[in-house]
């Protein structure tokens, strides 16, 4: 049997998402689908904090109220098997980054009609978010921000656009489309309407034909969302070290 190969391209501009304005970029099979298994089952094991339309692990801790990291390592199934940092690396997404590289991941778990309400990601990271998803394709709300950034009210939250996101892919979020838009997912069993004209990475999916009628029926999915969180104590590892 032929292995298959992970998608690292050298170069991400001919997988920069052309109709949306700012930068997004999305990676088709960025995984293995026996990378993304592997990582499914080590997270698999990992203590989950329920919300009320998800459940989330933080890694390698939640950050204090003051929104600062605790320094800590990142588990290695998050890093190095698979070589998930070494793959950032060769794609640069970091380069400009405090610390060069991703220091947090929020896992995030969404079941047929779970989602999550449109918001931004704030003031204590660094304007990179990389995500990688697993299990299952969900479809990504891009909204543009709004003058009193009420995301309450529907009609507040402008026009939006939609991301499909493959098992198995990588979707880049940097600059401009971190500060000046809002994302969310939908709280719904099924994605209808796919295709060309809906879904702004149509072009770049990894398997189109998946989504046939236009329709992506959810199952369970994971995201992985690393990130540069720009203030980190040294204490963290100071204080659990003397234990
Ligand atoms: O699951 C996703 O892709 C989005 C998660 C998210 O927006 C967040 O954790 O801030
Ligand atoms: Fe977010």
């Amino acid at each position: 049997m032929v292995e298959i190969q992970p998608n690292v391209p050298d170069d991400l501009s001919p997988y920069k998402i052309q109709s949306l304005p700012p930068n997004f970029y999305y990676i088709p099979n960025f995984l293995t689908p026996s990378e993304s298994e592997y990582l499914l089952q080590k997270i698999s094991t990992n203590r989950w904090t329920q919300l009320s339309h998800r459940r989330l692990q933080a890694h390698p801790s939640t950050l204090t109220k003051t929104n600062t990291l605790l320094s800590a390592p990142l588990p290695t199934y998050l890093t190095t098997f698979p070589p998930i940092t070494e793959r950032f690396s060769k794609i640069r997404i970091f380069k400009d980054t405090p610390h060069k590289s991703a220091n947090h991941v929020l896992i995030n778990e969404y079941k047929p009609g779970e989602g999550i309400m449109p918001h931004e990601d704030g003031g204590a990271y660094a304007h990179v978010v990389a995500t990688i998803s697993l299990g299952a394709s969900i479809v990504l709300d891009i909204y543009d921000k709004r003058g009193d950034g009420d995301v309450e009210n529907e009609n507040e939250k402008g026009v939006r656009r939609r991301i499909l996101q493959e098992p198995g892919s990588l979707l880049v979020t940097t600059g401009e489309a971190y500060t000046s838009l809002l994302h969310g997912i939908e709280e719904i069993e099924r994605d209808e309407g796919l295709g060309e004209d809906g879904v702004v990475n149509w072009k770049l999916l990894g398997d189109k034909s998946k989504f046939e009628g236009g329709v992506n029926e959810r199952g369970t999915r994971v995201s992985l969302t690393y990130r540069d969180v720009l203030k980190v104590s040294k204490v963290g590892i100071g204080i659990l070290g003397r234990r």
